[in-house]
């Protein structure tokens, strides 16, 4: 199936050629995602992915790692953002420990995972933040999430983040996968003042430098070294979700990262993924241009936890709705005058 095929089948509808503006792009693009002229969003599924970072302990975020923890249990009591906008739009959420550094959660509610790979990831200013094992059970726990999401019925995949220090690895791992220099692909995340994002800036420059020469000899272990937990998880969810034909929406800078993770370990991901948004995050633009996605909302939101997915979602809705229930303008008895 191609563009041009989706863009027939909307031309046949009961409605004036293109009258839908933006909306018929949309739809084309949710279709190719699926490979079919009646794509569906539902049953669809956000799952969380919570991990730390030890590069906070070097002065790259405006709050401690305990607020990763603290996020957890908030999400928990179901009155994160994420909750809010989640049940807003009708998405059923999971939350999955997979780095997370304080005490493990007790008397969970089912929609909660343990699946913890370690208490953080070492520091990546000072070395390697994770082996290539570790990386792989991350990226596992991921592939196991969208498994259950398809196997339970998901069309339709949403991955999203909670981890005090992420934009770190997410701008590392966009300066080694796009070429972009360290300080347009370092941001202030959840709220770093000019010097925070100075040393920032210094701490990825400086990690990219040091593991850029493994890249093309050791691309998994490379990766491995400036990434994190909930990103490498990202990246295996996006990995298996696209492979089995779900549709991926992904989020802002951090989620975005994991999809150049995801496209570099098992390209081709690509095809399944649709751009939420951009993000207030400098990187992002550089992020989605090397993946050739176009954001569908530009809002300047910049939170992450799977936010700007989840604003978008109703305009994936709206398309998939056009597609399957509009009827043909033959069906109706007319014909066309446009
Ligand atoms: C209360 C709170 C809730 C959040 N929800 C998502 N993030 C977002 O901000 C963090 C990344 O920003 P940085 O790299 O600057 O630490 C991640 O936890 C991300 O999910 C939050 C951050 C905070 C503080
Ligand atoms: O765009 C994001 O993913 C983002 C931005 C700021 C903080 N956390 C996440």
């Amino acid at each position: 199936m191609t563009d041009a095929d989706v863009r027939a089948h909307l031309d046949a509808l009961a409605k004036p050629r293109g009258s839908l503006g933006r909306l018929e792009d949309i739809a084309v693009r949710l279709a190719r995602t699926q490979d079919r002229l009646d794509p569906r969003t539902r049953p669809r599924r956000i799952v969380l992915f919570a991990g730390d970072h030890g590069c906070v302990a070097d002065g790259v975020s405006a709050w401690p790692s305990a607020v990763t923890g603290m996020m957890v249990a908030t999400i928990l009591t179901g009155r994160a953002t994420s909750n809010a906008l989640a049940a807003a739009h009708e998405c059923p959420l999971r939350l999955v420990d997979v780095g997370v550094a304080g005490p493990r959660i007790e008397h969970a509610p089912a929609f909660f995972r343990d699946a913890r790979v370690a208490d953080g990831t070492a520091s990546l200013a000072r070395g390697a933040a994770m082996t290539a094992a570790q990386f792989e059970a991350a990226w596992q726990v991921g592939a196991e999430e969208a498994d259950a999401a398809i196997d339970d019925g998901a069309a339709l995949l949403i991955a999203g983040e909670m981890g005090i220090g992420n934009t770190t690895p997410a701008a590392a791992l966009t300066v080694l996968l796009t070429g972009l220099p360290a300080a347009p692909a370092v941001g202030r995340g959840a709220g770093a003042d000019a010097a925070i994002v100075a040393n920032k800036t210094r701490i990825v420059a400086d990690a990219v430098a040091r593991v850029a020469p493994g890249l093309a000899g050791d691309t998994l272990g490379t990766i491995a070294a400036v990434v994190g937990y909930e990103i490498a998880a990202m990246a295996g969810f996006f990995a298996r979700g696209g492979a089995r034909g779900a549709t991926l929406l992904l989020d802002g800078y951090v989620a975005t990262a994991a999809a150049l993770v995801a496209e570099r370990l098992a390209p081709g991901s690509v095809r399944a993924m649709i751009a939420g948004h951009r993000s207030a995050e400098p990187g992002h633009a550089a992020a989605l241009a090397q993946l050739g996605l176009e954001p569908l909302l530009d809002w300047g939101m910049r939170l992450g936890e799977g936010s700007g997915a989840l604003v978008a979602l109703p305009l994936l809705d709206a398309a998939a709705a056009v597609l399957c229930d509009v009827a043909r303008l033959d069906a109706i008895g007319a014909e066309r005058a446009d």
